[in-house]
């Protein structure tokens, strides 16, 4: 039988799980003591936090420990990113039940340190409690480098609006593992298991000037809704400059031929979330490195429009 983290114990897995977290040049002091210490040049920290809660965030019979541990990781640094800030430090709060195999939690220990060093980042600490739910609890650390945030209320009428990053991928595959079909499209299932957020493409955005920034986690017209309320603008988008990729397309075609409710390959992209990728607006006229994919224009007035109608797509809510 495996070892089950209730027989190991909670000091027994701090050990087992810190001695995998290596220091980075930002950090000062790692996990062990009351709290870490990491540099903050600017002496401005950027901080975030978000949970993910087993059932609802992820099964797992269909993530392996450490495809949660990069996705818990993933979601947190994004915020970061978002921010145009270089993430450099992750706390993780991890609550399990007993019986828990010991192994499960190393591997999401792998999969965190693995994503936040895809990211420049270190863990530096956590806590660990039980609980009938297993449940992890992020928070990310950021360095601005003496540059102003990038907030969501910046956006001005003339701005383009440009993404970078996967759209759609995620949810596509999330539909393909409920409709028991991800193993026949194994590429959305892969990018709804570990998201790949463009990490550089943050602090990037924040020096070619963006004017305001998010990370898709809900969906691209959910989260521009939150720029647009916050800077009192529409984001106008354009339809025909969302161009899904040919994963996307195939699983569509797969979920639609085993009869899974109808939703085009642009209805993923506009309504689908956990693919982190970033969303900005900059000043129109800015040359834009070849990732970028302007989709869009700030106009006056309120909300989201594609291609000038309010799209019938609603992002994800924990309660809606
Ligand atoms: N319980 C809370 N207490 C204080 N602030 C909160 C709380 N929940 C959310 N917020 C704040 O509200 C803002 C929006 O939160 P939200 O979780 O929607 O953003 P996000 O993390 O970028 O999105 P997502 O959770 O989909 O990844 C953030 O600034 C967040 O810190
Ligand atoms: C088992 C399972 N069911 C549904 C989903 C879909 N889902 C959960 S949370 C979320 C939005 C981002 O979360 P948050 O706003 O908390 O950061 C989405 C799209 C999933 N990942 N796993
Ligand atoms: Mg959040
Ligand atoms: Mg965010
Ligand atoms: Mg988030």
């Amino acid at each position: 039988m495996s070892s089950t983290i209730g027989t190991l114990g909670e000091f027994g897995l701090i050990a087992r799980i810190t001695a995998r977290f290596p220091a980075t040049d930002d950090v000062v002091l790692g996990p062990g003591d009351d709290a870490a210490v990491v540099r903050a040049p600017d002496s401005r920290v950027v901080a975030t936090t978000d949970l993910l809660v087993e059932g609802r965030h992820f099964r797992r019979d269909w993530s392996s420990p450490r495809d949660v541990g990069h996705k818990a990781a993933a979601q947190n640094l994004a915020d970061v990113a978002a921010m145009g800030a270089r993430p450099t430090a992750l706390l993780v709060g991890f609550a399990a039940p007993a019986d828990l195999p010991v192994a499960w939690a190393e591997e999401f220990s792998e999969g965190l340190r693995a994503e936040c060093s895809t990211a420049g980042a270190a863990v530096v600490g956590g806590d660990i409690v039980r609980s009938d739910t297993l449940t992890v609890a992020i928070t990310a650390l950021g360095d601005l480098r003496g540059a102003p945030p990038v907030r969501r209320d910046g956006a001005a009428p003339g701005d383009l609006v440009a993404v970078v990053g996967d759209l759609g991928l995620s949810a596509a595959g999330l539909a393909l593992l409920q409709a028991g079909l991800a193993d026949r499209e194994p590429t959305c299932p892969a990018a709804h298991r570990r998201p790949a957020p463009p990490y550089a493409a943050g602090p990037a955005a924040a020096e070619l000037g963006a004017t305001a920034m998010i990370d898709v986690s809900d969906g691209l017209v959910q989260d521009l809704g939150h720029i647009a309320a916050a800077s009192n603008v529409r984001v106008a988008l354009r339809g025909a400059a969302l161009r899904a990729p040919a994963a996307l397309v195939e699983a569509v075609g797969t979920l639609a031929r085993a009869g899974a409710p109808l939703r085009s390959p642009l209805d993923f992209m506009l309504a689908g979330g956990e693919d982190h990728a970033l969303a900005a607006t900059f000043p129109s006229g800015t040359a834009l490195p070849s990732e970028w994919t302007v989709i869009g224009e700030v106009v006056e007035g309120t909300g989201v429009t594609v291609d000038g109608s309010v799209p019938a797509v609603a992002g994800w809510d924990h309660f809606g």
